[in-house]
């Protein structure tokens, strides 16, 4: 079925009357002659209104050349008038002119024809009703209905009566309204109301500018005249100071205003009605004035884009397709963060303290002139014969020997012949060592990444490596680094520097004497070298109490301290515990500002406060990295045991990523000081000379250690290889030198404080009478006492999870505030509050008194 119905509708396609084409150039020129042939028609027309009555006898003498014609355009203006208006429509003859007019101007730009068949349905409909309409006057004013009109209205009247022929008037007036311009009842009640509101408005709106005006009219002031009146003023139609002309204006556009606005909550029918509103508000007012606000006459244009766009909606050509060109959203780059930083830069940690000097090179010492390596070529000669003999004695044969000297050892490389086990090279090192009759030969076999065999050999005259040298290098002062650390030269004679961040805890052992103190000094120097007293705070725990006191002169600089604590060096033991407590109080503190920051380390943490993301309101605050250095661990193992482990270990395996290091040292190198869970989470070691293999298995997991020379000559590892260094050296005086130097310099209020932490051992062991000095666990231990009725402190110590001396300390509070009676031996002591009601009473009474 579908099939035949397009065929038949392809098959009417083909045999629809043939088109008359006619070429382009044909269709202007006949396009221009209609258009000029309507303004011939309107000039006559008009002109026959004039002279109709002297030029009709004429019209009938039309080839007679000597009879003149009174119309504008002569005869010919006189014959067609006499024929469109006096024999045609009447005043309705305006129309064809009209219709022929946009017929030739249709040919002329070649536009759609369909609009142009509509224009002439309606142009020709709209003349006979009015023909019609004035055939009633046609016994009066023949020509405003023409011969068309009076006959037309004397057929219908001869059938439908005058009535009648009123009513079908009125019907056809119905129909152009509904039909052409698409009229709703909706419209007239709309625009009614519409005109009724604006009235209101305009009457109230005229109420207040009489008042302005006359208020006006009493100051006498230009100044006060309000924008509107300056626009008035700049108008070129408006004559100054007539304040009814203003006053007219103000009251045209206050009511636009209303109207406009209204117009956007109109639907698309209100339309009309509210054109029409605003032209009839707009009548009178001269053009200019419309134009004065740009916002207003913006929106004209628009409701007159619309009401063209109502009329001549089925014609295709005239409808005005405008495409709305969509503009680019704009992305807010400028957040808060970025305008902060905008309008006060990044934040600056250092700015409390910003005049602050870092210490100057000249404080430290140069330690041995020049510090150049002083071997001589005779000792290298003499040193590469006697490995080659010795080798050759057990039938080792060297391909290849080459020689690094470094400060305190020389290296020298060897290639061995192709098929000598490298094993066999290694077993011989105490013979080689006796050969060169030299203490601290070390023999790597063969050196990691090179394919060679290194035998260490001490030169015969060390050169010391002082911290000047280090700081001053280039690798140090460039170095990109977190916390950089110089810890002297390598083999190599390289200013070897690491970066504890990276490490990102240090273990350093040594024998007594070997180079240790001078160690950490060196490390705490490098710092200070490098970190502005914002960057970094020092936790410093000394229980020899002597070897790190020098640094009590940064304490408001550089070192951290718990808040009850009056010196920042912790060199006792329990401070120790409460100590280290405190960071790993610190540490989750720190974990917990990361996680609301959404970031993963420290480094990212402090970037992201630096461009002001991050809300100090909210908690957060530029986190210095600490730096905790325990110079004797042994001995503090020794004395507190699990109680200093678990909370190093803690810090161990998870403060790195908040900034919060360990370097420890110790003497003894043994495995119950350094455990397995403490080498566990050290992987960054140093050792020292130590006195026995054993030992520097214990600390480097492989010998070595046992033959270093001393004096600082220390190996490094970071869980792989192990570099040789020489410590560089940094002497007490030094240290306080530079203590001096910054120590002298503003300060912070005090040191950097950490978090306070309770600890399960209390201070003293009277009775707490006091009850701000009461555990904050007071509360919760009476509860449970008085629900079990049961004065032990084991109960609390397992249902508050507490250590036995915060327990017992607990009984004693309880007793001083009479929950529990006294001790009794072996027995538990009796609970004097029979329930929570009681003690609640009981713990009121106390706060009110
Ligand atoms: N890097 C070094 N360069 C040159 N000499 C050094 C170096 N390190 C240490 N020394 C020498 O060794 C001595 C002892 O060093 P240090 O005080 O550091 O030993 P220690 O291991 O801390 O000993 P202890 O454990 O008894 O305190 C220093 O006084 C110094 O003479």
């Amino acid at each position: 079925m579908a099939k035949e119905k397009s065929k038949k509708t392809a098959n009417k396609s083909k045999f629809t009357i043939p088109k008359l084409t006619v070429s382009r150039p044909y269709k202007i020129i006949f396009g221009a002659m209609l258009m000029l042939f309507s303004i011939a028609l309107l000039i006559s027309f008009i002109s026959f209104f004039f002279t109709w009555k002297q030029d009709q006898s004429e019209i009938f003498e039309f080839t007679n050349r000597n009879v003149e014609a009174q119309n504008l355009l002569r005869k010919f203006g006189a014959a067609v008038s006499h024929f469109f208006v006096y024999n045609g429509f009447g005043i309705a003859a305006f129309i064809f002119s009209y219709l022929i007019f946009v017929t030739g101007l249709a040919l002329f730009f070649s536009s759609n024809k369909k609009a142009l068949v509509n224009k002439w349905f309606w142009g020709v409909l709209s003349a006979s009703w009015l023909a019609i309409l004035f055939g009633f006057f046609a016994s009066k004013a023949p020509l405003l209905g023409g011969r068309i009109g009076y006959e037309m209205n004397d057929f219908l009247q001869v059938y439908i009566g005058k009535i009648g022929v009123i009513l079908l008037l009125l019907l056809g007036l119905i129909f152009y309204l509904v039909f052409k311009l698409k009229l709703t009842p909706e419209h007239f009640v709309s625009f009614y109301t519409k005109k009724k509101e604006a009235f209101k408005k305009h009457a109230h709106i005229e109420e207040d500018t009489d008042h302005i005006v006359t208020s006006e009219a009493e100051t006498n002031s230009a100044t006060k005249n309000s924008v509107i009146d300056d626009k008035i003023e700049d108008a070129p139609y408006t004559s100054k100071g007539t304040s009814t002309t203003k006053s007219s204006f103000e009251i045209s556009v206050e009511n636009l205003q209303p109207t406009i606005s209204n117009f956007s909550r109109l639907n698309k029918d209100d339309d009309i009605a509210i054109e029409n509103s605003f032209e009839e508000k707009t009548e009178g007012v001269p053009s200019s004035q419309t134009e004065l606000t740009t916002d207003t006459s913006t929106q004209l244009e628009v409701s007159t884009q619309e009401q063209e766009d109502t009329t001549d909606k089925d014609d295709d050509e005239a409808l005005n397709f405008e495409v709305k060109k969509v503009e680019e959203e704009k992305e807010v780059t400028d957040n808060l963060s970025n305008k902060l930083v905008k309008d006060f830069g990044e934040f600056d940690p250092t700015l409390e303290l910003s005049n602050y000097r870092f210490p100057v090179l000249d404080l430290l010492a140069e330690h041995g002139k020049g510090s150049g390596i002083t071997i001589n070529q005779e000792e290298l000669e003499e040193n590469k014969n006697t490995i080659v003999n010795t080798l050759k004695n057990y039938k080792i044969e060297i391909a290849q020997i080459k020689a690094t000297i470094g400060p305190t050892v020389t290296l020298y490389e060897i290639v061995p012949e192709a098929g000598i086990r490298i094993s066999k090279i290694k077993n011989l090192e105490d013979d080689i060592a006796l050969s060169l009759a030299a203490l601290g030969i070390r023999i790597i076999a063969p050196i990691p990444g090179k394919g060679t065999i290194g035998i260490e050999v001490p030169n015969k005259k060390p050169s010391i490596v002082s911290m000047r040298s280090v700081i001053a290098a280039q690798r140090f002062q460039k170095a990109e680094m977190e916390l950089p650390i110089a810890f002297g030269k390598n083999i190599s004679n390289e200013t070897f520097v690491v970066d504890l961040a990276k490490m990102p805890h240090l273990l350093m052992a040594g024998a007594t004497g070997q180079g240790k103190s001078v160690g950490l000094n060196a490390i705490l120097t490098s710092l200070l070298y490098k970190k502005h007293p914002a960057e970094v705070k020092f936790v410093l725990v000394d229980p020899k109490k002597v070897e790190l006191t020098i640094y009590n002169k940064i304490e408001r600089h550089y070192l951290a301290k718990l808040p009850d604590s009056e010196e920042a060096i912790i060199t006792d033991n329990t401070k120790v515990i409460n100590t280290l407590n405190s960071l790993c109080i610190e540490m989750d503190n720190r974990y917990e500002l990361l996680k609301n920051a959404m970031v993963r380390n420290i480094k990212e943490y402090n970037q992201k406060f630096k461009q002001r993301k991050l809300n100090p309101n909210d908690g957060h605050k530029f986190l210095p990295y600490i730096v905790l250095v325990v110079d004797e661990f042994a001995d503090l193992i020794m004395t507190a045991g699990k109680e200093v482990e678990t909370p190093i270990a803690r810090l161990a395996q998870l403060a790195r990523a908040i900034g919060i290091h360990l370097i420890i040292a110790t003497q003894r190198p043994s495995v119950n000081v350094i455990t397995g869970i403490i080498k566990a989470n050290f992987p960054a070691r140093v050792a020292f000379r130590v006195t026995s293999k054993i030992d520097s298995r214990t600390i480097l997991d492989s010998p070595g250690a046992d033959q270093l020379i001393g004096k600082g000559d220390m190996l490094y590892t970071q869980g792989n290889m192990l570099t040789r260094i020489q410590c560089a050296f940094v002497d007490t005086p030094e240290v306080d030198k530079i203590a001096e130097f910054i120590g002298s310099q503003k300060a912070y209020p005090d040191a950097h404080l950490l978090p306070e932490y309770v600890g399960e051992e209390g201070e003293g062991s009277a009775l707490d009478i006091n009850i701000s000095d009461r555990d904050k666990l007071f509360k919760d231990a009476a509860e449970v006492i008085v629900t079990a009725q049961q004065g032990s402190a084991s109960l609390l110590q397992r249902k508050l999870k507490l250590g036995y001396n915060r327990a017992g300390r607990l009984i004693d509070q309880l007793e001083a505030a009479g929950i529990v009676g006294p001790f009794e031996g072996s027995k538990a002591r009796q609970v004097l509050v029979t329930d929570l009601v009681a003690l609640q009473e009981l713990l009121d009474n106390e706060k009110n008194s």
